[in-house]
């Protein structure tokens, strides 16, 4: 099993690949959303009516990634989009634009969680620094009340990705799909018992170590 990583362990990858080797957030996004999809395709899931609920960091840019990819695939998808969208992050109000300019919806409130058969929870990941607001802890709770399965991107969303601490209120997740490593919070703590089956997908991010061990083993060929 691949070392587990702190968040800060984690963001300071993310960084490195983008402004060191060049990788732009979004095709990362991309990459993140496919592999989302990928689990999601599987068979685990019945996807004959999926929310997909995005929060305003780049973890709900991940889900806007993911809502549009699925509803390309003729998938019937609503996105559910938490938060003043003024407030979103560049990367997730570029996803926000190319969902619209394809002509994807976006609504702000569900009636019912129950009426899905898979929920997609990208509210929060790595970023999430503080207690979760109780108008978001209020949706956390009627989410996981509603007993539908749950997708978790990168991190169940109000988990603490490296101490696995609930910050206010968390998603109990059926599947985490985590990107590049595993998340310290996701092995201890409330992590264990909310995480369900982890998903460790690779979209191009690695330590240092591992690219050296590369870098490595190419200059020996
Ligand atoms: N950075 C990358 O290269 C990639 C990131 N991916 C995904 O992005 C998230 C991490 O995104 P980030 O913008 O850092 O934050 P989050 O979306 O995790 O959420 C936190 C977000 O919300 C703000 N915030 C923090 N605490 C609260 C709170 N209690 N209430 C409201 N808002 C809060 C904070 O300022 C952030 O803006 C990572 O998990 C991945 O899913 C890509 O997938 C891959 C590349
Ligand atoms: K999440």
């Amino acid at each position: 099993m691949v070392e587990a990583v702190t968040a800060q362990e984690m963001q300071r990858f993310d960084r490195y690949t983008m402004e060191e080797i060049g990788v732009p957030a979004l095709v990362l996004m991309e990459r993140a959303a496919m592999a989302t999809i990928e689990v999601l395709a599987a068979g685990t899931f019945d996807l004959a009516n999926v929310l997909v609920i995005a929060g305003l960091g780049n973890n709900g840019g991940d889900g806007v990634a993911i809502a549009r990819m699925l509803i390309q695939k003729g998938v019937n998808v609503d996105l559910l989009i938490l938060g003043d969208e003024n407030r979103a992050t560049a990367n997730t109000a570029t996803q926000l634009k190319i969902a619209r300019g394809y002509g994807i919806h976006t609504q702000n409130r569900v009636r019912d969680f129950r009426n899905y058969t898979v929920i997609v929870d990208a509210l929060f990941g790595i970023g999430l620094s503080k207690p979760v607001s109780s108008k978001l802890g209020d949706i956390i709770k009627r989410v996981n009340a509603a007993n539908i399965p749950v997708v978790s991107v990168d991190v169940p969303s109000g988990l603490h990705a490296t101490t696995g601490e609930i910050l206010g209120s968390a998603i109990r997740a059926t599947a985490t799909v985590t990107f590049a490593y595993p998340k310290q919070g996701l092995l201890q703590n409330e992590g264990l018992k909310r995480a369900g089956n982890i998903y460790v997908k690779d979209i191009g991010i690695y330590s240092p170590e591992e690219l050296a061990e590369f870098k490595q083993e190419e200059s020996e060929n």
